[in-house]
């Protein structure tokens, strides 16, 4: 598992435009190399700040919107079209104005889809769906040998909460100490709605390229815990590392509370 790596911008506005370049190039890059490029989204301030910021960035006409799968990290379970489905908010800020493969988009299934309320049924297809997309080219680790194999995604994207939490991984919550499946139904969340779906650690840190997300004074604590040694079961995004790279998008707001050593100079 990588080291994180920090990079701290101006501020939230930069950190946007930023991400969403760095995004642009990783997507073009895997989809030359290998032919598509798969990426797992978040919902939030900062994740849809990212994709509202791709939506306007001239150069997202170099990716190849048909050959690009995109998952999500997590979602509130609410009915299909709620404003605050993270589905919901990624499709307003960009996913409708570009086109995308519909078999290729992967939603977690709304509290009045075919699960009816059943969160823990719902992320059981998840794991499923993820399951049948990873053949056997996809990584596979120990954990997720046995909750089910997820594809090896590209770029997996994470805001991160004020209480460190990541997806919908809560400090201390049961979904935090989940070693074996890879996506769980969450109840009893801190944060509306209460009843969520998360993929797990084991699952993030299947992704080549973890990226968090934390922009605003609100942050600054949570990302100084989790970049202090902190436990991922309190603090779920010490716990989040992709296996080539794990890097730490900032704003200067968010990162006043870092170790010296670990603030680097303001990138731009
Ligand atoms: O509820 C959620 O919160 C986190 C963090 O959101 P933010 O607005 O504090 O940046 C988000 O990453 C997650 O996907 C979402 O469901």
């Amino acid at each position: 598992m990588s080291t994180p790596q920090v990079v701290v911008h101006r501020d939230k506005e930069l950190m946007a435009k930023a991400a969403a370049a760095r995004l642009i190039t990783k997507i073009v890059d895997a989809q030359s190399a290998r032919g598509s490029a798969s990426v797992v989204l978040t919902g939030g301030r900062n994740g849809n700040g990212l994709l509202a910021a791709l939506a306007e960035a001239p150069a997202r006409d170099a990716i190849d919107w048909s050959r690009l799968d995109l998952w999500w990290g997590d979602e509130r379970f609410l009915p299909d079209g709620d404003p605050e489905r993270n589905y919901t908010q990624a499709r307003e800020v960009l996913l409708d104005s570009v086109p995308l493969d519909p078999d290729r988009v992967h939603p977690m299934a709304p509290s009045d889809g075919p699960f009816g309320h059943d969160a823990d049924a719902a992320a059981e297809a998840y794991a499923a769906e993820l399951t049948a997309v990873a053949g056997p080219e996809h990584y596979q680790s120990a954990a997720t040998a046995a909750g089910g194999a997820v594809p090896s995604f590209d770029v997996l994207l994470l805001g991160v909460g004020p209480d460190t939490h990541v997806a919908s991984l809560f400090p201390e919550l049961p979904a935090v100490y989940e070693q074996e499946r890879t996506v769980v139904g969450v109840h009893g969340a801190p944060k509306p709605p209460p009843t969520r779906i998360s993929l797990t650690l084991p699952a993030i840190r299947a992704a080549r390229e973890v990226w968090l997300l934390a922009a605003g004074e609100d942050k600054a604590n949570a990302a100084a815990i989790a970049l202090s040694g902190a436990g991922e079961v309190q603090a779920p995004a010490a716990g989040a590392r992709g296996r080539s790279r794990t890097l730490w998008l900032l704003d200067e707001a968010a990162a006043t509370q870092l170790p010296r050593d670990l603030y680097p100079p303001a990138s731009s």
